[in-house]
This record gives structure tokens, sequence and C-alpha cells, in this order.
């Protein structure tokens, strides 16, 4: 069964075209890596996929709420607890139970740290072990591995693993080997042909983080 689906996508950072033509389908089970050098549009792929900026062109296809997008950004409330995180984005979402989610991510130990004083990985495992609460059969992920050591990008590629098990699917823009076995897209021959860097003043979108 295809979870998601994308046709001949064009999509632009600001108003400057980044990328042309993409298309891609992602089946129950499946994995697929988003490769390409810096700047070249994973991101704003992403971004585009899970909904939070249009298309120029192409169709994406998925079941609703069927996307849950972890972005650079982890969105933890700095003042809440991990534990208090987790229960928020699991109401959010509609979902019940955050254990799985604490386990997964070897959250458990700091269940009761508020965000504000977790490390860097410590929050980068937390955006993650909220994936879990999601509850939503396609991740789309943005650099998922950042600030990781190696136990935790083992305990990461373990949960997805888990997420590919149970029917999920998986979109990574990622520059490691996370050691699954996904189909590797690379962008590069996607770029947009419209020139990169001319036209470029007044492109530039404040709210894109
Ligand atoms: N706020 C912005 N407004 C307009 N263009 C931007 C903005 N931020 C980035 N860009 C440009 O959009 C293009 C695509 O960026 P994007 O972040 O999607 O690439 P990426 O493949 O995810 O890169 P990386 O591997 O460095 O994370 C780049 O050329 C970048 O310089």
């Amino acid at each position: 069964m295809t979870l998601l689906a994308v046709h001949n996508l064009s999509i632009a950072r600001g108003t400057v075209p980044v990328l042309e033509g993409v298309s891609l389908s992602l089946a129950a089970g499946r994995a697929m890596v988003l490769r390409g050098p810096n700047g070249i549009g994973k991101t704003t792929l992403l971004r585009c996929i899970a909904g939070l900026q249009p298309a120029l062109e192409g169709v994406i296809e998925a079941a609703p709420d069927a996307i849950a997008y972890a972005a650079h950004a982890d969105g933890i409330k700095a003042t809440l607890t991990v534990a208090e995180n987790l229960e928020f984005w699991a109401a959010i979402f509609g979902t019940k139970g955050i254990d799985h989610a604490l386990d997964a991510m070897n959250l458990r130990d700091l269940r009761d740290r508020r965000g504000a004083n977790l490390s860097a990985g410590q929050k980068r495992r937390l955006g993650l072990a909220r994936m879990l609460v999601a509850g939503r059969p396609v991740w789309a992920m943005d650099e998922p591995t950042v600030s990781l050591d190696a136990a935790s990008v083992a305990l990461f590629a373990a949960a997805v693993l888990g997420h590919l098990a149970q029917g999920g699917a998986a979109l990574i823009a990622t520059h490691i080997d996370l050691g699954l076995q996904a189909q590797v897209l690379d962008l590069t021959p996607y770029r947009a042909k419209a020139p990169q860097d001319g036209g470029r003043r007044g492109a530039f979108d404040e709210a894109f983080t």
C-alpha cells in the first residue's frame, strides 16, 4: 500500500525555485533517504510534503493527517518536563501513552527534567520520541541524528525499523548511513534550472526557520 506519493513537484524557497520535477513513492514498511549537497532543497521538500508550505507545481498524495514531521527545531517546551512534553504532543495528536516513546529513546531517567535543562542530544531524543507518540504512518525527518551519539543513533534506527515493521514509512534527509535498508533519492538532478542566486533579493522568507 502506498502511503505517500509525490508527482512532478516543483518547490521554492521564498520566491526562488529550488527543485523541479521531483517524484517519489513510499509504500508501507519502506524507508527512503534524501541525499544531496547542502542547499539542494531537502528541508524545503520535507516542509512541502509536511504541508508547511505550498508547492509551485505538482501533487502530493497522502491520507489526511498521515504525516508526522520532525524538523531541525525540536519544538520542545522549555518549561515542561520530558514527560509533560510528550503528554502535550500525545494530546495534540489524540493518542494515549508515552511510556513506549520514553523507552524507545532512553528517556525514562530524564522524564522529570525540564526541556530547558536537556543537553542537545537529549533534546533531539525527545524530539524523536515525539514521532513515536504521533501515531502517524509517515515519518518525515530532517537530519534526525544531529547531536546524537552512536548509541542514540542506534536507538533511533531501531525505532524507525519498529515503525516500518508496524506498517509505517519514513522519509529521512540525512548525510549519515543509518544502517537501514532504504531507497536513496539523490535530489541533485532535480535542481531548478532558474538561477539560484540571481533574483535572490527580496526572496527571503523570514518565517522560514
Ligand atoms: N529563508 C530563506 N529564504 C530564501 N531562501 C532560503 C532561505 N533559507 C534557505 N534558503 C535557500 O534555499 C535553498 C534550499 O535550502 P534547504 O534548506 O531546503 O536545503 P537542504 O538540502 O536542506 O540543505 P542542508 O543539507 O544544508 O540542510 C538553499 O539554496 C538555501 O540557501
